[in-house]
C-alpha cells in the first residue's frame, strides 16, 4: 500500500486577506520559505515534497518513518503563518492514500515516472512553457486514471508517482507525447525511486533511440 502525508495550512485564505493589497509578493515569499524546508527535511527522511497548490503540503511517505515527518512539520511550522493540521493515509495508489482510503498501512514500492521533452530549450522561452503546460495537463489527467499524483518539476521536467502494477500506462503516454523522454524508477522509498528515476533518464540522454527505460 502507498502512504502519503498531507499538511493543510489552516486559514491560509484568511491569514493572505489580513495582508493588505500590496500582498502577493508577501505571499510566495513564505510559499518559497516553507517549499525550502519542506523539500530539505522530507530528503532526509527518504521522503519527497511534492510541489502543488501551496496551501496544501504532500509528503509522499512510502518506507518513511511516520516520526522523522512529524518532525519535518514542526519544522515548517516555524515558519508557517498559520497553524498545520496533518493527516496520513493509505491506499492501493498514491491518490488514494492521499484521499485516505485506509489508515492501517503495509508497505509497498513506489514507481516513479519523470518525463523530459525534447527540444525545450530550443523553442522560444515562453512558447516553450505553454507547450510544457498543455503536455502537463494532459498528463495529469491521463495519470488519474490510475491513481497517479503529478508535479511540476521546472524546465520540461514532470514526475508522476504511481504503483508499480500500473506501469503499463507508459505505452499510453508514448502515443500521447512523441518527442519526450520518460525515465522510470521503482524503490522501495521515494527518494530512491526518484534517484532511479534520473538514472533513467540520463541513460536515455547516451541512447536517444530509446524513449523510455526502467531502473528497478
Ligand atoms: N526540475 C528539473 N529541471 C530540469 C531537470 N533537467 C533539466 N531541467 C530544466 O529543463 C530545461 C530543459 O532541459 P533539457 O531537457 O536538457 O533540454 P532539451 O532542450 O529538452 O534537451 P533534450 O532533452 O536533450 O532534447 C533545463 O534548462 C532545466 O531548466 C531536472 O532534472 N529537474
Amino acid at each position: 500500500m502507498h502512504k502519503v502525508m498531507v499538511a493543510i495550512l489552516k486559514g491560509y485564505r484568511e491569514w493572505t486577506e489580513e495582508l493588505g493589497s500590496d500582498r502577493e509578493w508577501k505571499i510566495q515569499l513564505v510559499q518559497a520559505s516553507i517549499e525550502k524546508i519542506a523539500s530539505e527535511e522530507a530528503a532526509k527522511c527518504n521522503s519527497f515534497y511534492v510541489p502543488h497548490r501551496k496551501d496544501v503540503l504532500i509528503f509522499l511517505a512510502n518506507g518513511v518513518e511516520e516520526e522523522c515527518l512529524r518532525e519535518v512539520i514542526s519544522k515548517i511550522e516555524k515558519v508557517s503563518p498559520v497553524p498545520v493540521e496533518t493527516s496520513i493515509g493509505c491506499g492501493s495508489t498514491p491518490l488514494s492514500a492521499l484521499r485516505g482510503e485506509s489508515r492501517k498501512c503495509e508497505g509497498s514500492d513506489v514507481a516513479v515516472v519523470h518525463i523530459d521533452l525534447n527540444y525545450f530549450s530550443k523553442d522560444e522561452i515562453y512558447s516553450a512553457y505553454v507547450r510544457a503546460m498543455n503536455n502537463y495537463s494532459t498528463l495529469l489527467n491521463l495519470f488519474l486514471g490510475v491513481g497517479g499524483i503529478g508535479a511540476y518539476l521546472g524546465g520540461d521536467n514532470f514526475v508522476f508517482f504511481i504503483d508499480p502494477k500500473d506501469l503499463h500506462i507508459i505505452d499510453e503516454v508514448k502515443m500521447i507525447l512523441k518527442d519526450a523522454k520518460i525515465g522510470v524508477g521503482i524503490g522501495k522509498n521515494p527518494r530512491e525511486a526518484l534517484s532511479k528515476a534520473a538514472s533513467s533518464l540520463k541513460f536515455l540522454r547516451e541512447n536517444r533511440n530509446l524513449r523510455s527505460y526502467l531502473i528497478q
